[in-house]
């Protein structure tokens, strides 16, 4: 095998592979490697050249884990750390699709029984789990097969995902509904795909300015669906801040709060099968929030502001930010009203995600 990547050029390789369909090793340090094929993008064919003994355990993250009650066999295991089913005869390919999408979870009851165990390399599974939801992939994997020829260590993603790699790119005037006199600034770095704005609005003065940290939403902000509240929040969010006097829209590109427009999709057909928010992303495997709120701290950074008054009605953004170096003055309440399709959304957030509405 080769030696473990340490670019994070080879995140974006390992991001290409596993997005076609190709396998890729994550080697921690003190640990072996761990080969990896997603299961999302495998086919039958692919699983045969990966696994040609016919052997492929599949790792699954622990969220996933627990809903398919596959975690009671793993008495004293850290109940964070990703999960791996043994093979069986009965876990052929179109299995494994199951135990990693839930889709089907209440319509086919999954076969088994499946012998679970605790990772042996913590640090690379964990780290693949996290690959998974940047590539917007479903975490689950195959494991164990050939060598393949992308290998990256842990510490790669950590520097892939890392906020201070971050340029401003360009700007430009660009006046919109609310605010005619807006300027948009670009960012971008070096080794993400994500280009995220900042629309400046106003003349600064001396007070701070209104922010809202806006999470793209490709449904709500442009098709206008009424699951969500983003769209008029989106809308909103300009009208108030050209109402203060100035301040900043950060159109963060963190869809479905960070897990990806496909998976985002996913959690909305189960909740079409009657799961909540939350319990979609967890059923998927995910974090309720996988989002990083460094790229805006960074963001605002680089426009020169220290200090904001944060349109949000989610106190957790506010730690975060301030977690990344931006103090936060003031939280000003962002809530608008409910429609009979995101009433039970609004709930959620305020009764199982602290969300002061
Ligand atoms: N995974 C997932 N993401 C969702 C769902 N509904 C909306 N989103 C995403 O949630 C994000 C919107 O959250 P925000 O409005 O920025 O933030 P918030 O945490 O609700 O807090 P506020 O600042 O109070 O609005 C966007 O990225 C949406 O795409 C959902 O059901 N599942
Ligand atoms: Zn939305």
């Amino acid at each position: 095998m080769n030696a473990a990547g340490s670019g994070p050029r080879d995140v974006s390789r390992a991001i290409d592979a596993l997005r076609r369909g190709w396998p890729i090793a994550i080697h921690a340090a003190g640990e072996d490697p761990l080969v990896l094929l997603a299961v999302e993008t495998a086919d039958p064919r692919s699983l045969d050249t990966f696994a040609p003994a016919g052997r492929y355990p599949v790792l699954i993250s622990s969220g996933r884990a627990a809903t398919l009650k596959l975690t009671n066999q793993l008495a004293a295991a850290d109940p964070d750390l990703p999960v791996v089913v043994e093979p069986a005869p009965w876990l052929d390919f179109d299995t494994a699709v199951a135990l990693a999408d839930p889709a089907l979870d209440l319509a086919t009851p999954l076969k088994g029984p499946f012998r679970t165990e605790e990772v042996d390399r913590p640090r690379a599974s964990l780290a693949a789990i996290r690959l998974a939801r940047i590539a917007g992939l479903l975490p689950a994997f195959f494991i164990d097969g050939i060598d393949p020829e992308v290998v990256i260590a842990p510490e790669a993603i950590d520097r892939h995902q890392d906020a201070r790699t971050l340029r401003m790119a360009t700007r430009a005037r660009l006046p919109v509904e609310g605010a005619e006199d807006a300027e948009i600034v670009a960012f971008r770095a070096p080794d993400s795909a994500d280009e995220h704005v900042a629309l400046l609005i106003g003349r600064p003065d001396e007070r701070p300015p209104l922010v809202r940290l806006h999470s793209e939403c490709l449904t709500g902000d442009v098709l206008g669906s009424l699951k969500c509240d983003c769209g008029p929040q989106l809308r909103a969010a300009i009208a108030a801040i050209r109402a203060h006097g100035w301040g900043i829209l950060l159109y963060l590109r963190q869809e479905g709060r960070g897990i990806g427009l496909v998976n985002k999709l996913r959690a909305y057909r189960l909740q079409d099968q009657g799961f909540d928010t939350v319990d979609a992303n967890t059923r998927l495997g995910f974090a309720v929030d996988a989002r990083d709120f460094g790229v805006a701290a960074r963001m605002l950074d680089l426009l020169g502001q220290r200090q904001v008054r944060l349109l949000t009605n989610n106190p957790a953004k506010v730690a975060s930010l301030e977690a990344a170096g931006v103090a936060v003055a003031e939280r000003v309440p962002h809530a608008l009203p409910a429609n009979p399709h995101n009433e039970r959304y609004l709930a959620t957030k305020r009764d199982r995600t602290g969300h002061q509405l």
